[in-house]
């Protein structure tokens, strides 16, 4: 439903997005995550066409982005920043939105308008960042969108509106089918409604997985043994992290676990079993692993 291919897009000379594919399948919510300066703003830019990359594509629907603008018409896109006219009312904004895109639904539009509660009469440059991202929120999902893209969408909102908005996109996507691309750092909430995940670092995608998969996967180890640690477990090349808790060994490593867990065996401990770890923590272990500092956070 949204796919890039080979994108690489360059900014200023410098190369932001190199070889960049990713892959959303229709009807599912996709979490676009990476640290600052990452590369996710610019790869969303270039999913709604604001960007043309200088090599790759964008397909939304089947469509290229760049060559059938009609699809333009389906896409919702709640931007890191929202470029409203500011002497525009909330009223002529809206008017805005109704008069350009075909799909606009006004029954949806009032019943959301009831909980976002803006008031129509107010000039946009008088609204908060909070106000001015649910009314992007409010008028991308009344235009009945087949792709929702959401950059940083819940950075600025109360805890109430936030879950609120949340419970918006899953609802979207159970209702209508509507396929969601949402980038965030919140990973907690992410990881409540997420079915994919895809980590961008430097420009480059390091991984797409879905959320049910990777947290099989990435789990921690936790061990002990009669006696010390053997060293040859402590000095294992697939250890991203060891914590100890008197005898007791929590134990990060990298991706499949299964070897480790076999090497572990044959040192016959006393106990040995895997923990889930949240989105959050595999995230922070997972740039760790690609030299990104995280000695100093405690998780
Ligand atoms: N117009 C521009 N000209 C030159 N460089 C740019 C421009 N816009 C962004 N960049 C650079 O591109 C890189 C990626 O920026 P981008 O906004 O896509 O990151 P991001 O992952 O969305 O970050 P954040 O999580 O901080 O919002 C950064 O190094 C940024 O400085």
């Amino acid at each position: 439903m949204i796919r890039t291919q080979n994108i690489d897009k360059y900014l200023g000379g410098t190369k932001i997005l190199d070889n960049v594919s990713i892959n959303v399948e229709g009807g599912s919510i996709y979490g676009l995550i990476g640290p600052n300066g990452a590369g996710k703003t610019t790869l969303i830019k270039c999913l709604v066409g604001i960007y043309e990359p200088e090599r790759g594509n964008t397909l939304i629907c089947g469509e290229d982005i760049l060559k059938n603008t009609s699809i333009k018409g389906r896409i919702g896109y709640v931007s890191d920043f929202q470029y409203f006219y500011p002497n525009f009312k909330i009223k002529d904004m809206v008017e805005f939105y109704r008069n350009t895109y075909p799909m606009w639904n006004e029954e949806r539009f009032k019943n959301l308008k009831k909980v976002f509660k803006l008031d129509e009469n107010k000039k946009i440059k008088y609204l908060s960042k909070g106000m001015k991202t649910q009314l992007s929120i409010l008028v991308n999902l009344s235009i009945m969108p087949k792709v929702l893209i959401l950059d940083e969408p819940t950075s600025g909102l109360d805890p109430v509106v936030r879950r609120q908005v949340l419970n918006f996109l899953v609802e979207e996507v159970s209702l209508n089918d509507t396929t969601v691309l949402i980038s965030t750092h919140n990973l907690g909430e992410l990881e409540q409604i997420c079915d994919h995940i895809g980590i961008i670092h430097e420009g480059r995608v390091l991984m797409e997985e879905s959320i049910d998969e990777l947290k099989t996967r990435v789990r921690k180890i936790q061990v002990a043994f009669k006696e010390d640690i053997p060293e040859e477990i402590k000095t294992n090349k697939d250890i991203l992290r060891i914590e100890s808790v008197g005898k007791v060994y929590q134990i990060v490593a990298n991706d499949n676990i299964d070897d480790l867990i076999e090497e572990i065996k044959k040192h016959n401990p006393i106990l040995l079993e895997t923990i889930d770890m949240s989105l959050e923590e595999i995230f922070i272990y997972k740039m760790g692993g690609e030299g990104y500092v995280f000695e100093d956070i405690a998780l």
